[in-house]
C-alpha cells in the first residue's frame, strides 16, 4: 500500500546545528502515530519540514506518492496535508458553522471572501453541519468564535482543517493550553477523527499520546531513538531513561 506520508533521509542543519539527523518516518491511511521528544528535540522543526515551512538539508519525502520535497505549504494542502490553523485565522465574528462553511467553499473553489458566498449556498452551511455533527461539535454550530472558550476553539481548528479532506492531519500540540476541564472533549474528538485520514500527533500530554496513539516515534537530539507499537515503546527502559523517566513528561 502506498503509505500516506513518508519521510526519507531528513536532514535538517543551521549551520554547524544538526538538529534532524536522518529521520525516516512512514505512516499508512488511517494511521494514529505520535511523534514524542524531550524539549529540543527537534519535533517542531520536523513539523515546519513536513509542512515546508523550512527546506530540509537532504533528504525526501512523499504523501500519497506525490512528492512534497521542494513544493510550497500552499501546494502540499492541496495534496492532503492538513493541519491545525492557528486561532488567528478563525473569523471571530462569525458563527463556527460559517467558519466551517467557509473553510469548504475553499475546499470546492468557491471564493470565500467575507461568508458572502454562504448566503448562496445552503449546502455548505448543511455540510458544515454534517462535519461538525460527525465530530461531536454540532452544539458549537451557531456560537460566534469570539465568545468561545479557548478549548473550544481548538476543536474548531481541527473541524475546519477536516473541512479541507487531508490524507493526513498534523496535530501539534493539540492539547496545550487547554485546561483539563476541556480537555475530555478533545480527546472524544480525537476519537472521532475520520478513520481513513493518517494522522501524526504532537504531544507532550502522555495521556493523550497512549489513549491516541497506535504507533510512537520518540525523537531525540533530532534522530529516531525509537519506533513502535504503543505497548513496546512505553514498556521501553530506553525511552523511560531518556525520556518519560523525569522532569516535565511523567
Ligand atoms: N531557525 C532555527 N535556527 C537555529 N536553530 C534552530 C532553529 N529552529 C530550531 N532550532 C534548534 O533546533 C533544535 C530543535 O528545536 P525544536 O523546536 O524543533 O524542538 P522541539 O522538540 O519542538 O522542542 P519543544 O518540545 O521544546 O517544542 C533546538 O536546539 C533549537 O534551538
Amino acid at each position: 500500500m502506498t503509505p500516506a506520508l513518508q519521510l526519507q533521509g531528513i536532514n535538517k542543519r543551521y549551520g554547524a546545528l544538526h538538529v534532524t539527523r536522518d529521520v525516516n518516518l512512514e505512516l499508512q491511511p488511517g494511521a494514529r502515530h505520535a511523534l514524542i521528544g524531550p524539549n529540543g528535540a527537534g519535533k517542531s522543526t520536523l513539523v515546519h519540514l513536513i509542512t515546508g515551512l523550512v527546506p530540509p538539508s537532504s533528504g525526501k519525502m512523499w504523501l500519497g506518492g506525490e512528492l512534497l520535497t521542494g513544493r510550497t505549504p500552499e501546494r502540499r494542502v492541496k495534496l492532503g496535508l492538513g493541519r491545525t490553523f492557528q486561532i488567528n485565522s478563525l473569523f471571530g465574528k462569525l458563527t463556527v458553522g460559517e467558519n466551517v462553511g467557509l473553510a469548504l467553499a475553499a475546499a470546492h473553489g468557491v471564493d470565500g471572501s467575507m461568508g458572502r458566498p454562504l448566503q448562496h449556498r445552503p449546502e455548505l452551511m448543511d455540510e458544515a453541519a454534517q462535519l461538525l455533527s460527525s465530530l461531536g461539535l454540532i452544539d458549537l454550530v451557531g456560537r460566534t468564535v469570539n465568545d468561545l472558550a479557548y478549548g473550544q476553539r481548538r476543536l474548531v481548528e481541527i473541524a475546519l482543517a477536516l473541512a479541507l479532506r487531508p490524507k493526513v492531519l498534523l496535530l501539534d500540540e493539540p492539547v496545550a493550553g487547554v485546561p483539563s476541564t476541556e480537555g475530555k472533549r478533545l480527546f472524544e474528538l480525537l476519537e472521532r477523527l475520520p478513520p481513513d485520514v493518517a494522522t501524526l500527533v504532537i504531544e507532550h500530554d502522555m495521556e493523550l499520546v497512549f489513549r491516541f496513539a497506535k504507533q510512537i516515534t520518540v525523537l531525540v537530539e533530532g534522530a529516531v531513538l525509537l519506533e513502535g507499537p504503543v505497548d513496546e515503546v512505553r514498556s521501553s527502559k530506553l525511552v523511560r531513561d531518556v525520556y518519560l523517566g523525569g522532569g516535565r513528561h511523567p
